[in-house]
């Protein structure tokens, strides 16, 4: 089985997006990449003070950003070929392309009873009554899908790698992750999702972050090994309020770590971070440009399934990776969530 066709709609990036938050893993720096000149006043010298310091390894990051600025032109249109051609994909387990209440914790069902979604206080009281927890700096913990969902979609996203010639990464921070968007399953099993049970909370718990007005997402999984990837390097997410929800259980580690706000780096210097253990079935839920990274698993693997949750009456006014103003521009298929004008339900999967 094949999931349903989705009708397409033009969705606009921030043109930044084509040079801004290039990740060099070896140096832990993000850069961003005009030409070869600013690149050099800009870059060359922290470069040097990671360790990059021979005339080779300069070339070979540059060479690198090049790549990397060469892949994100190439990107929404290998997307949508992807896209399409993943139409043909046959599930192992068809009963995930379309949410079921089956697939969800019965505790996190009770906790979103209607009664308890009054006002934040109750959700929260309810929150805590089944199993979640509150952690401070409006960061959630609570559990949403059955151990079973979790395993066969663990399995599910392993077959689909096995089975593609050709996906593109979610991100540059993880090179092992999967696209759901470009597999086609978020937009069937997420839309639901969200709507009928995450916009909900995230309505009463982040009412200033567009909580009550995500109108698209992306979504990702991350995959980690011990002795190959076991980290994710501190950085912050572009959309509104984040999501992690781990799929399996048989590795040690991997905690994620939650610190500063984007912008507010000065002022929340000496707040405690807060760290958050993993838990098969257990999503954690907290504010996009809040600096997050994950310790290292020390043995076995973990995939996480991460949503990255928009809001374009937030973003329209500023895009989070670079600060300003959007400066708009048109994608065929996976743009990061700004709308046109109003009333143009451009991008708007939900
Ligand atoms: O590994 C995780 O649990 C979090 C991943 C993450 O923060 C991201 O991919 O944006
Ligand atoms: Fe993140």
């Amino acid at each position: 089985m094949s999931h349903p066709s989705t009708v397409l709609r033009t969705e606009y990036v921030c043109s930044c997006f084509f040079k801004y938050q290039i990740f060099i893993k070896k140096y832990g720096l993000h850069v961003c990449y005009d030409n070869d000149v600013q690149f050099e006043a800009d870059f060359r010298q922290s470069l040097r003070f990671r360790g990059c310091s021979t005339d080779k390894q300069y070339t070979d990051v540059l060479s690198q950003v090049k790549g990397e600025v060469e892949r994100r032109k190439n990107y929404h249109s290998r997307f949508l070929s992807n896209y399409l051609r993943n139409r043909e994909y046959r599930y192992v387990y068809p009963e995930l392309v379309q949410l079921q209440t089956s697939h969800l914790d019965c505790r996190f069902l009770d906790m979103m009873q209607e009664k308890n979604l009054q006002n934040a206080d109750t959700l929260l009281h309810s929150l805590v009554n089944h199993g979640g927890h509150v952690h401070g700096q409006q960061v959630y913990s609570f559990p949403i899908f059955t151990e079973e969902f979790c395993k066969h979609l663990s399995e599910e996203l392993e077959n689909f790698k096995q089975s593609t010639k050709e996906r593109s990464l979610p991100n540059t921070m993880n090179f092992e992750g999967v696209s759901l968007d470009e597999m086609g399953l978020s937009y069937t099993l997420l839309t639901a999702l969200i709507k009928a049970y995450l916009q909900p909370i995230t309505k009463l718990l982040f009412p200033d972050w567009g909580g009550g007005a995500i109108d698209s997402f992306k979504s990702f999984a991350v995959h980690y090994e011990a002795d190959k990837y076991p980290s994710l390097s501190k950085h912050f997410d572009n959309a509104e309020i984040s999501l992690s929800i781990c799929l399996n259980s048989n590795f040690t580690g991997g905690e994620l770590q939650l610190e500063q706000m984007l912008g507010q780096e000065e002022a929340d210097l000496d707040m405690e971070p807060v760290v958050v253990q993993q838990k098969v079935g257990q999503c954690i839920m907290h504010r996009s440009r809040q600096f997050h990274f994950a310790h290292p698993i020390t043995s076995g693997v973990r995939t996480n399934m991460i949503v990255w949750m928009r809001s374009s009456s937030i973003r329209n006014e500023m895009c989070p990776m670079c600060g300003h103003s959007p400066d708009i521009q048109e994608v065929p298929i996976a743009g990061d969530g700004f709308t046109l004008g109003q009333g143009n339900p451009a991008c708007s999967w939900l």
